[in-house]
């Protein structure tokens, strides 16, 4: 599928100075979030993040999404890098299948049990435009942010090396404790 793209933008922000550029493949619009010396790094950090409206813009605590958002741009803007803001919301299931995955939680189900029952894989997340995003900007290695290894085999699987993984484990707390258990029972998450 075609892949449109922005010119470079600055975007001042409370984490820091950073410059922006947009990337259209169908009805989704991602996001490339760059440190300003961004150009001159070798092996940068990079954080591919999947879209929560619900953490990363209300807070919710029913996951970690926040937290890592936040320990990403305070990270790439302390030691340069880039954050993908992947907008395949709810593992791409989108917002209101989401929703809906979360009220079949109010009932006892867990993240996959909700998925499935819903029609959906444990999983609908897919990654082409990140391949895209690293061959625009010219990556060939990077150091990624993250706990998922499915992340990790995906970035290889493009000849990308990683130099090095960087967790993003944040704080639990008794709303999260189930998700992120699921997530290492089931993903086999490093948490
Ligand atoms: N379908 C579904 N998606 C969820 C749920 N909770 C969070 N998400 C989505 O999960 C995505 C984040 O995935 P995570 O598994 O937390 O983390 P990850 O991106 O796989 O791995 P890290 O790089 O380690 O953060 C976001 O798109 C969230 O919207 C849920 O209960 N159901
Ligand atoms: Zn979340």
């Amino acid at each position: 599928m075609k892949i449109q793209t922005s010119n470079i933008a600055n975007l001042p922000s409370k984490h820091g100075k950073f410059k922006i550029k947009a990337y259209k493949q169908g009805n989704q619009e991602h996001l490339a979030i760059m440190s300003e010396d961004f150009n001159e790094l070798k092996s940068p950090y990079v954080r591919i993040h999947s879209e929560c409206l619900t953490g990363d813009t209300l807070g919710s605590l029913k996951c970690d999404c926040q937290s890592q958002l936040d320990l990403a741009l305070k990270f790439i803007s302390e030691h340069g890098g880039l954050i993908i803001y992947h907008r395949q919301e709810g593992r791409n299931i989108g917002l209101l299948n989401k929703v809906n995955a979360y009220a079949l939680q109010d009932k006892g189900r867990d993240t996959i049990q909700a998925n499935l029952e819903l029609g959906f894989k444990e999983d609908e997340r897919d990654y082409s435009v990140v391949e895209f995003i690293f061959k625009d900007l010219g990556i060939e290695s990077i150091k990624l942010i993250t706990n998922n290894p499915k992340k990790i085999e995906y970035v290889e699987s493009l000849g990308i090396e990683i130099s090095q993984r960087i967790p993003a484990i944040t704080k639990s707390n008794r709303y999260n404790e189930n998700y992120l258990n699921t997530k290492k029972e089931y993903f086999g998450h490093f948490l």
